[in-house]
């Protein structure tokens, strides 16, 4: 199986449960809830996304003919002789590209696997951590997660849609503007607040990194 990688960088988590955790973060190209032109955001399922996934040309990008080329180059991204080796493929969709094959090459060279998922799609089995963030209508699939991770507030996608997927942990990320690397404080971070004060199975996750001007 061949990958298309948009960016591969080794960072903090910034956000949800693991936020803090030094991660490598592996960005594949494509989503199907958006084709990532900003002529067709606003037409798109998902219209707020803050990340540039269109094809192969970032840092540590290209096209991976297997997967021992793609664990070779994620491999060479974590610090040398140091354990606690976590990846974080997210995208684009990375449920259009991840497979059980790659997961599993990389937990053998003692990697733990997460993934950021929109949740629309079947995702690989094996995986150590799976992260759900649902997007305005779109239909969710994916039935049981470790963490839920909704962007707040979206009018169709609110919590109460979500009751009946199973997951270890429930959090609101407060909608940022897509056009600003950098969180200011807004009113969706205050009715997020007011929300998770007022439902407390649900709480504040934000996107730490863009706070620190990290990758
Ligand atoms: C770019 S997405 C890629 C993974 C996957 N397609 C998804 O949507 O979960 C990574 C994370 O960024 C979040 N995100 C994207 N745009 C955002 C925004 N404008 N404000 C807050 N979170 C955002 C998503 O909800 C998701 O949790
Ligand atoms: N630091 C950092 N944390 C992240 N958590 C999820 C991200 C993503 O874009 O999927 C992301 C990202 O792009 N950077
Ligand atoms: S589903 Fe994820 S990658 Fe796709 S457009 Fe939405 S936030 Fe971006
Ligand atoms: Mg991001």
């Amino acid at each position: 199986m061949a990958y298309s990688v948009k960016e591969m960088f080794y960072s903090l988590q910034g956000e949800g449960h693991h936020s803090g955790r030094p991660s490598i973060f592996c960005r594949f190209a494509g989503c199907n809830l958006w084709n990532g032109k900003e002529a067709s955001r606003e037409q798109s399922v998902c219209s707020f996304c803050d990340t540039d996934f269109i094809g192969t040309d970032g840092q540590n990008g290209g096209k991976f003919r297997t997967e021992q080329a793609l664990v070779e180059a994620i491999e060479a991204l974590w610090p040398e002789q140091a354990e606690h080796k976590y990846v974080v493929f997210t995208g684009g969709e990375p449920a259009l590209q991840l497979t059980n094959e790659l997961i599993i090459a990389l937990q053998k060279r003692g990697f733990e696997c997460a993934v950021e998922s929109n949740g629309t799609l079947p995702l690989p089995s094996q995986l150590d951590w799976v992260c759900i963030s649902p997007k305005g209508s779109a239909e969710i699939t994916v039935t049981e997660c470790d963490e839920l991770k909704l962007v707040f507030p979206q009018e169709a996608a609110m919590p109460e849609r979500f009751t009946d997927i199973k997951a270890r942990y429930r959090y609101l990320s407060p909608l940022n503007d897509w056009q600003q690397s950098t969180l200011i404080f807004n009113s969706n971070t205050q009715a997020t607040i007011d929300y998770c004060l007022a439902h407390p199975q649900w709480r504040l996750t934000l996107q730490s990194h863009k706070i620190l001007h990290i990758d």
